[in-house]
């Protein structure tokens, strides 16, 4: 496969009355769409940041990346990459593109954005089999939103179990975010934009929710943090507070690492270089794992 440029199919994850136009998912094959028996090629499932409300920050901010990995020696391991988009909380602010009160998919709270998560996973896992193999990954609020992951979310269901989660430069906990940029008032309007009802910011907050005990990530074979020392925007003590959470699951000598990365907050997608590279570790340290860490015990 030369340098090419690639272009993604957008799909639907949710049809009828309750769908908007931001629940959609990018998706990029790299060959046979379906899983054949023993198919063993991963899926590589990115949920983008934007603080819960940036309409500017959506599925394309994964472009670049899959350009980068596309063109790389992992791409015959790989399956697909897709990039989900859900709905967003309010940005009436915004100065190119003010979300209107009308527009149901730029009006909505938490959990709203982890719903349409986790239908968008469900949808990919019944169209392309991702259960047990892909990794998901998530920037900054998608960080957070990959943490949170939980069967709880969409009542009844069995969202697909992903062999690695990555969180990169991630918000995990909403009070000591606030707190640790207390002179910016910018920081606590994010929040409360985002998730209205305080009572809910703890269980919001995987290193500290309740639910955490039942996370996704609980049982992925690898459990992935990543911060960059140059991110102008998260302070690095959020990737402490979920490793010091995640180093209490089952068997998390193996299965928890840290990931340095470099550049700035946004740089680290946009430039696809940095975040190929932390995907590719990230693949390198699943390979690396134990295939069933029960069997290992
Ligand atoms: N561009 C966003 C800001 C943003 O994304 C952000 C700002 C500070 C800390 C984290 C951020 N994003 C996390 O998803 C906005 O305009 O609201």
């Amino acid at each position: 496969m030369g340098n090419n440029s690639l272009t993604p199919r957008t799909e639907l994850y949710l049809e009828g009355p309750d769908a908007t136009g931001l629940n959609t998912v990018d998706i990029w094959t790299t060959g046979p769409d379906l899983a054949s028996g023993g198919d063993e090629r991963l899926w590589v499932i990115y949920i983008h940041g934007g603080a819960w409300r940036d309409p500017k920050v959506d599925s394309k901010s994964f472009a670049p990346a899959v350009e980068v990995l596309f063109n790389s020696s992992l791409k015959d391991s790989i399956a697909g990459f897709a990039s989900i988009n859900y709905r967003l909380s309010p940005y009436p602010s915004h100065t190119k593109d003010p979300s209107c009160p009308d527009d149901r998919s730029r009006n909505v709270h938490y959990p709203a954005h982890l719903v349409d998560v986790s239908r968008a996973l469900l949808y990919l896992d019944d169209k392309y089999r991702i259960n047990n193999r892909y990794i998901v990954a998530g920037h900054s609020a998608g960080a957070c939103l990959a943490f949170e992951l939980n069967n709880w979310y969409l009542p009844g269901a069995q969202l697909p179990q992903p062999a690695c989660v990555l969180g990169i430069s991630g918000i995990y906990d909403l009070e000591a975010f606030i707190e640790a940029h207390s002179e910016i008032p910018a920081y606590r309007t994010l929040i409360e934009n985002a998730f209205p009802d305080k009572s809910v910011w703890e269980e919001a907050s995987p290193n500290k929710s309740h639910l955490s005990e039942n996370a996704k990530w609980q049982n992925a074979r690898a459990i992935i943090v990543s911060h960059s020392d140059e991110d102008e925007l998260v302070e690095k003590a959020q990737a402490s507070y979920m490793l010091e959470r995640a180093r209490m699951a089952p068997s998390a000598n193996e299965k928890i690492h840290f990931l340095p990365a470099t550049g700035a907050h946004d740089e680290i997608w946009e430039s696809g270089y940095i975040l190929a590279s932390l995907i590719t570790k990230s693949i390198e340290i699943l390979r690396s794992s134990p295939k069933d860490p029960i069997s290992t015990c």
